[in-house]
């Protein structure tokens, strides 16, 4: 009877992108996330003396060595912490709407640090937790917990971790505009390196961040949907600015991100609190209270196919689950 453990995905409000080391995923700034509900990943490790090398399967279908990298960064993190060699397997599966293309890296390595440590016989606390997932994607340091959480940038591994901000438990919820899900030519990892090291505009960009994470966690705090709304999707836009002066330039965003983008703007002419963000991909997040997901969906319907839509609510931490 192997140990699953659950994580589920994150979405940031304030950005992490950039990394100030990118051996150790340490990044520039501080970013703070919401975890949800809909999206999250399953994961069960077995150490095995009889294994010659570490296998990953996900959804049943085993990966190559390429998709082992970041795997085998965790793997070996934990080895060393409980001094052992064997290779191990790693069952994972992601649920995800199958429309949705969102499989996300943070759900994956984030459950992906709680089996490994289970299997190896590790108690590790949740901010130990956070520092292992982060150091297979940064991102995956936020999953850790539920509803709000804040990754502190730390200056190095031992103080580079998430800590909960709030529970979420108020009226906030996300609903996906799913605009295509095939794979991004630039990933997050390479489209931040390229912004660091080339975009006049990335500077600009941090500079403005201690102020947009303040104002952002007075907001959580005062349940201010709408600041919390116009704070994220400031700070997308800021964010996705930095694209455009690298050297080559580039975008995540697609016509139909623009006409989701266009569609957000027209709710908000009709009254609604709806505000948007965008991570590393063509896909439009909605931030809207959670009373008014429906409808906010009915009017979406006039755009978009049933499909394209996943209503989201926060979602707990990381957690073991029976299968
Ligand atoms: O989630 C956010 O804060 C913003 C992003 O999603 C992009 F918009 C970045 C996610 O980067 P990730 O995949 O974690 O990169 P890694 O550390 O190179 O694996």
């Amino acid at each position: 009877m192997s140990n699953w453990v659950r994580a589920h995905t994150n979405i940031a409000l304030i950005k992490y992108w950039g990394k100030a080391d990118e051996d150790l995923i340490l990044p520039m700034n501080n970013s703070l996330s919401l975890t949800l509900d809909a999206f999250y990943t399953e994961t069960s490790v077995t150490f095995d003396d009889a294994l010659r090398s570490d296998e990953l399967y996900l959804d049943d279908r085993m990966q190559d060595l390429a998709a082992l990298k970041k795997v085998k960064t965790v793997l070996d993190l934990v080895r060393e912490k409980a001094g052992i060699t064997s290779k191990a397997k790693v069952m994972s599966y992601n649920h995800v709407p199958t429309a949705a293309g969102l499989a996300s890296s943070a759900s994956g390595l984030a459950a992906l640090a709680g089996a490994a440590s289970l299997a190896a016989g590790l108690e590790l606390s949740s901010e130990e937790l956070s520092k292992l997932a982060r150091r297979g994607s940064g991102s995956a340091s936020r999953s850790i917990y539920g509803g709000f959480a804040e990754w502190q940038k730390g200056t190095s591994h031992e103080t580079s971790f998430a800590v909960p901000v709030d529970d979420a438990d108020w009226d906030i919820g996300m609903l996906f505009i799913v605009v295509s899900d095939n794979k991004k030519d630039v990933s997050s990892r390479e489209g931040m390196s390229r912004t660091v090291q080339t975009s006049p505009f990335y500077q600009g960009w941090l500079d403005s961040l201690d102020d947009d994470l303040s104002a952002m966690k007075l907001a959580i705090k005062e349940q201010d949907i709408h600041e919390v709304g116009v704070i994220a999707e400031r700070n997308a836009l800021k964010m996705h600015a930095t694209t455009l002066g690298a050297d080559p330039p580039f975008t995540y965003w697609s016509p139909d991100s623009m006409k989701a983008m266009e569609a957000v703007r027209a709710l908000r002419d009709k009254g609604y609190s709806v505000h948007f963000t965008m991570d590393a991909g063509p896909n439009v997040k909605l931030i809207c209270r959670q009373t008014q997901l429906e409808e906010i969906r009915t009017h979406l319907l006039n755009d978009f196919s049933e499909s394209q839509l996943i209503s989201a609510r926060p979602g707990p931490g990381l957690h073991v689950v029976s299968r």
